[in-house]
Order: C-alpha cells, then structure tokens, then sequence
C-alpha cells in the first residue's frame, strides 16, 4: 500500500479531532491525505479499547497516516505490528512532535529529537514492516545546521516524509513557525519535506507549496474554517466543483452530524463543539443556533436541532 497522495493539501495529526468523521468531512472537501491523532503505541499493546477505536479507518477515506507515539523501540513497533492486524494504513508515523509534558516524560514526541539515535532506531524498525514511515517533527533550534542534521539523520535512517513545524519544543505556540528553516530544508532534501505551522489562509499554503515543499499540513486552520481546503485547492489549480455557498456549507455538516451519531456522545460532542464556530457563519441568530447546539446534551437531539434552524433558513435564505 502506498502512501500517495492524491493532492498536496493534507490533514495534520490533531489528537481529540481527527478521529474518523472528521477525516471524512476532509477527504470530502477535497484533502489528498490524512492522519489519524497520534494513538500511545504502549496502550495498543495493552489492548486499551480507546486506543482501538482510534485505529478504525472508514471506507470512504483516502490516504491515511497513522501517527504512533512511543518513547521506547520495541513498544512503538509491536504497537504498530499490533495496529496494522487491525487495519489497513498507507503509512505508519511517528510524532517527534509533540510538546506536552506528559509525552515528552516518556521520552517520545518532541523528546526524540534530543534522542536521536533512538529516533533513528524506531524509523529503521518501523521501515521493516513494509509500510512507507513518515516523521513528523518540530525543530532542534532556530539554526537551520541543526535543523538539516536532524532532517538528515531522519532520512538517512529511511524516513519517507518528514514533516517539519518549525518551532522548538519549548516554544509551545509562541512566536512564528520559522519558515526560512522550511524553506532551506526543503529545498535540501526535495521530495521529501512537508510542512505544518501557521496554516491559516491560502496564501499559507502556497506559500509553502513555492517553497518546495511536497504537501502542507492544515491544523488549527481547519478548525476554523474547514472550508480553506477547497479555496486552496483551487488556488492550486485542482477542480474541486465544490462552491462556498450556504447550501454547500450546510450539506457538508449534515453528513457531519450523521457520521458523529456513529460514535459515542462523550466523544462526538465535544468534536461537534470543535466545529461550532464555522457553521452558520455570517446568517443571522448565528451564536443563538451555536449555543444551542453545543448544548443539546446528545448528537441525536443536536442533529434534530440542527435540521429544524436549517428548515427555517431554507424559508429565508430559498437555497
Ligand atoms: C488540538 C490539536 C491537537 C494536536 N494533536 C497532534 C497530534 O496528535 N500529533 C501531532 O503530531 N501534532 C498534533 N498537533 C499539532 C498539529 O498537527 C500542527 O502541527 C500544529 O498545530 C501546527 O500547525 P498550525 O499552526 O497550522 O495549527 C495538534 C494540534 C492541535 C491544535
């Protein structure tokens, strides 16, 4: 299985967000790939049943990355042997990203990259289970040696794609993703670097695109506004025959609501507050309708709500 994808306009690793419907709703609007949240190696071995749900993979989804955290060798790779016996991924990743405390005490996420012969080792096991292995990454230091040693060492060791979010560990979100570091890393090893941080408009994503790099990550942005991928795509010169229209808009969340009603209320409600402040933008009682949502107690009495704002702006709007 290959880890193509089918544009360069991807969905990041968003933990508690890109579980299955979201992924859904964005391979929908057009995006070429998608990771699944980062899932605790250890806790599939342990046979932890979240753990296991956040490995099922819908029929209708494209190219999918699923995103592995382990501080230790042989945890990480009998996870993903584990993982892979439950379904079928286009390539296995590795967060050398994350900055939380809790990740970081076990010595993986972000931690890897001040333990580079380990993360090495783990790229090298994981490419012998056949499968393309991605890295995904924050930067050593703003100098950019040490950001293309790092890079080098990752490929060196077999890493098919690393994506680079050009922030050290302990700038959290603080400052800006250091695009001058992107962009002469990917102009280094060309082919091979994505890039996520700041993806907020299209201009970000082309801006990355002419830097070189293979795809660009959408994170926050799509929180915001998941509508960004089809503008981009287009801007990219990709046909999406989709429009921005509320019609459109409001159809893309229907589906949304039926795939939430899939999975629990404890998760899929707080996933439907995610997306709350992009629907019903610029229509009229906007917040009253988002309020009311996000406390409706159940995706079912959510829904029910949802579809009787839509009847009455059918009546207002003639869409
Ligand atoms: C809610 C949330 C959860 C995230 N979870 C993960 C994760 O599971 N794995 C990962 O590698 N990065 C994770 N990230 C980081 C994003 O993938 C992305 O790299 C980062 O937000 C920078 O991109 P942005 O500035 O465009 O948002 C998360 C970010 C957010 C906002």
């Amino acid at each position: 299985m290959s880890a193509t994808p089918s544009n360069p306009l991807w969905l990041a690793p968003m933990a508690d967000v890109t579980l299955w419907p979201v992924r859904k709703m964005f391979f929908g609007l057009g995006v070429g790939l998608a990771h699944t949240e980062m899932v605790s190696a250890r806790a599939i071995i342990e046979k932890s049943h979240v753990a296991y749900d956040m490995l099922y993979r819908h029929p209708k989804e494209g190219a999918l990355v699923l995103q592995l955290f382990s501080g230790d060798i042989d945890v990480l790779l009998n996870g993903a042997k584990e993982a892979l016996k439950v379904n079928r991924f286009n390539a296995l990743g590795i967060n050398m990203a994350c900055p939380s405390r809790k990740v970081m005490a076990s010595g993986g996420g972000a931690a890897l990259i001040y333990r580079p012969n380990i993360a090495s080792r783990m790229v090298k096991e994981l490419k012998t289970l056949g499968l393309p292995v991605w890295v995904k990454t924050r930067i050593p230091s703003h100098d950019p040696s040490d950001a293309f040693n790092w890079c080098e060492l990752l490929l060196a060791s077999g890493a098919d794609n690393v994506a680079i979010h050009a922030r050290t560990p302990s700038q959290g979100y603080n400052g800006k993703s250091d695009r001058k570091i992107v962009k002469e890393i990917a102009e280094s090893f060309p082919g091979m670097i994505s890039a996520t941080g700041d993806v907020f408009s299209v201009s970000d994503v082309l801006e990355y695109i002419e830097m070189g790099c293979v795809g660009v990550m959408i994170a926050r942005g799509a929180l915001k506004d998941p509508f960004i991928v089809t503008e981009a795509l287009k801007a990219l010169g990709y046909s999406v025959g989709m429009d921005d229209s509320l019609g459109f808009r409001i159809n893309v969340f229907r589906s949304f609501f039926e795939d939430l009603g899939d999975i629990r209320d404890n998760i899929a409600m707080p996933l439907l507050r995610r997306f709350l402040s992009c629907i019903f933008k610029n229509v009229p009682r906007a917040s009253y309708i988002r309020s009311s949502l996000a406390n409706a107690g159940s995706i079912v009495r959510a829904r029910e709500l949802y579809d009787a704002f839509v009847d009455e702006l059918k009546l207002t709007f003639q869409f």
